[in-house]
């Protein structure tokens, strides 16, 4: 039931991710924590290569976890696979910064947004009902269903991607740069878009961006990761209008 459930929805503790390749390795992510709580927004910000996507890709599970845990629901789900894993998948779903690349270009939109409903046994019928509230929740009309990728603008495209995402009906949306391909006034729209989802479904988010604005508009707090450690957390007042340490200035500065 909702009201019993922990309001620590995501733990993440002291994640560490080392890339190897023959003799040499490279350690991208190094004793990260935070906690993600049920109707919160998490960003993490930091310059490119600072690790941002290989948090994301460690919790998602998307890749391997070199040190450290990932709880969703007071649940261990580091190291968990197969049926498992379909499940936390159920709780958790991912956005991506490329909308067209992540819908199979031969088919619909519609069959993209219905496939999990359809494999979780739901009527065809009931599908494409479903599919059509999906999509007016995201900005569309149900015509939409019948539209191929390439038949859509990037930010058409991207609402389709959340609905996928939201057919589930998950806890959590890990958006990795979700607004960054798209023109400013597509993303405000994309934007607004989450922000409403945040506020009607409760949902939990984890923003990976490089906006500091999206960032200051969108989320309560924030992590900055520098070099793969995080040098500064803080709510986006203290991070933008107060930060403490020169790298975080230096961050602001050149984004602002
Ligand atoms: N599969 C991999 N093998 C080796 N190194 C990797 C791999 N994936 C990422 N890295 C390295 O890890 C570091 C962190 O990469 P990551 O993609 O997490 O950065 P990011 O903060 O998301 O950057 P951007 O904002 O540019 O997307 C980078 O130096 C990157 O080159």
């Amino acid at each position: 039931m909702e009201t019993s459930m922990p309001d620590t929805i995501l733990r993440a503790e002291h994640l560490k991710k080392v890339f190897t390749s023959g003799k040499k390795s490279f350690t991208a992510v190094e004793d990260v924590s935070f906690t993600l709580e049920r109707g919160e927004c998490l960003g993490i910000v930091g310059e490119s290569g600072s690790g941002k996507s290989t948090i994301a890709r460690m919790i998602t599970r998307l890749i391997e976890t070199t040190e450290g845990s990932v709880s969703l629901l007071g649940k261990d789900i580091t190291n968990i696979k197969g049926k498992e894993l379909r499940a936390v998948y159920r709780e958790m779903q991912m956005v991506f910064q490329m909308p067209m690349e992540s819908f199979d270009p031969r088919r619909t939109l519609g069959d993209g947004i219905g496939e999990s409903l359809r494999n979780a046994g739901m009527s065809r019928r009931d599908t494409k009902i479903k599919t059509e509230e999906l999509l007016e929740m995201c900005g569309l009309t149900p015509e939409f269903a019948a539209r191929y990728p390439h038949e859509v603008s990037g930010g058409q495209c991207q609402r389709a991607a959340i609905a996928r995402a939201l057919a589930v009906n998950p806890s959590i949306l890990i958006c990795d740069e979700a607004t960054s391909a798209l023109d400013v006034t597509v993303q405000k729209q994309v934007l607004e878009l989450l922000i409403n989802l945040k506020e009607k479904k409760n949902l939990s988010f984890l923003l990976i961006c490089h906006d500091l604005a999206l960032v200051q508009a969108f989320c309560d707090k924030v992590l900055v990761l520098c070099r793969g450690k995080v040098v500064e957390q803080g709510t986006p007042d203290d991070i933008i209008n107060h930060p403490k340490e020169e790298y975080t200035k230096i961050l602001v500065d050149s984004v602002l």
